[in-house]
């Protein structure tokens, strides 16, 4: 893989998949892969779980890391043809240029705007790194995609399915700040690709992700009759996408034990971080059925089967 930005970027998801697994069994087996590399990874926003994973997967095929936080750096300016006279210091084009000299994979995370809905949507940012990177670019989530967190949802799936083809329902959930759509996003285009389960998006009127992710056939917007005889439950909020990052007060959205009772003894997942009590029940995230924590820890297996294939 030259780059890894979105499902299409992946030839075959079935065999990342199983070297995901594969470097869960044996976490140490392809350290020479790595070996005399070196991973940047550049954080323009906040991070736990990607910070630690990606840096631990880097680690366990033999490379060496570097974390940046670019939010403390530099500011980058991203558009061409502008006189550099406010307060970006250099352009994405001298960055990612420079960085490349000293790595041999680059990390990216992202965030949009929600502002700007074009610029989001081209994904400019992400894009500029890959145009001017000389190595291959991993994303850490974009302005649109969270591809190593769904490829991590894929493996938990997987491991924890019941039926060869699960019901799987991406519900929307109540929080207090708007959020980016990218991991509800990104899950729906790998569900789709991956094509081994029913997914239903639930999400209120309004909410409808944009119609590239979610075609109209899989949205309901009732979360009670999407609930019903589901085998995962994977909760995240997100801002709409028509009204362009505009937000919602619906407290009754949140998932809690009343509502998994509907589903067919569901597994509950979250990419994390997740504000209890707002999205999820304390009852339902403590609860034996929840895989948040086995979700966090398949990050690092994820990680490692994507910078494995480009190291
Ligand atoms: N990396 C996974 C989620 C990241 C981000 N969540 C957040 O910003 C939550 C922040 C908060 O709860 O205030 C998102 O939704 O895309
Ligand atoms: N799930 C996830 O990407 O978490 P962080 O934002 O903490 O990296």
């Amino acid at each position: 893989m030259k780059q890894f930005l979105s499902v299409s970027d992946v030839p075959d998801i079935n065999a990342l998949i199983a070297k995901a697994a594969a470097h869960k069994a044996a976490p140490f087996a392809s350290s020479h892969l790595g070996q005399h590399k070196m991973v940047i990874n550049l954080f323009f926003n906040s991070s736990l779980r990607t910070r630690m994973s990606t840096e631990k997967a880097a680690r366990q095929l033999g490379a060496d890391v570097i974390t940046y936080d670019a939010s403390g750096g530099w500011g980058i300016e991203f558009e061409d043809g502008t006189i550099m006279n406010a307060n970006t210091a250099e352009h994405v084009r001298e960055a990612a240029g420079v960085l490349s000299q000293y790595c041999d994979v680059l990390c990216v995370r992202s965030f949009p705007t929600l502002t700007d809905k074009e610029a989001d949507y081209a994904d400019r940012i992400m894009k500029a790194f890959v145009k001017y990177a000389s190595v291959p670019v991993v994303s850490m989530e974009s302005a649109t995609r969270h591809p190593l967190q769904s490829l991590t949802d894929c493996l938990t799936i997987s491991e924890h399915r019941r039926t060869a083809r699960p019901k799987v329902v991406l519900t929307w959930a109540p929080h207090p700040r708007r959020l980016p759509q990218c991991v509800a996003n990104s899950f729906a285009e790998w569900m789709q690709a991956w094509g081994e389960v029913d997914l239903t998006i639930a999400n209120p009127e309004g909410f409808d992700l944009a119609p590239a992710f979610a075609p109209k056939s899989i949205v309901s917007h009732n979360q009670a009759e999407a609930f019903a005889g589901a085998d995962f439950i994977y909760a995240k909020n997100w801002s709409a996408y028509d009204d362009y990052g505009a937000t919602a007060d619906l407290p009754d959205w949140i998932i809690d034990e009343q509502k998994m009772a509907l589903t067919n003894d569901a597994f509950f997942m979250h990419c994390l971080p997740v504000r209890r009590n707002m999205v999820v029940s304390d009852a339902v995230i403590d609860s034996p059925n929840s895989l948040v924590l086995q979700q966090a820890n398949n990050r690092t297996w994820a990680a490692q089967a994507v910078l494995g294939s480009m190291l």
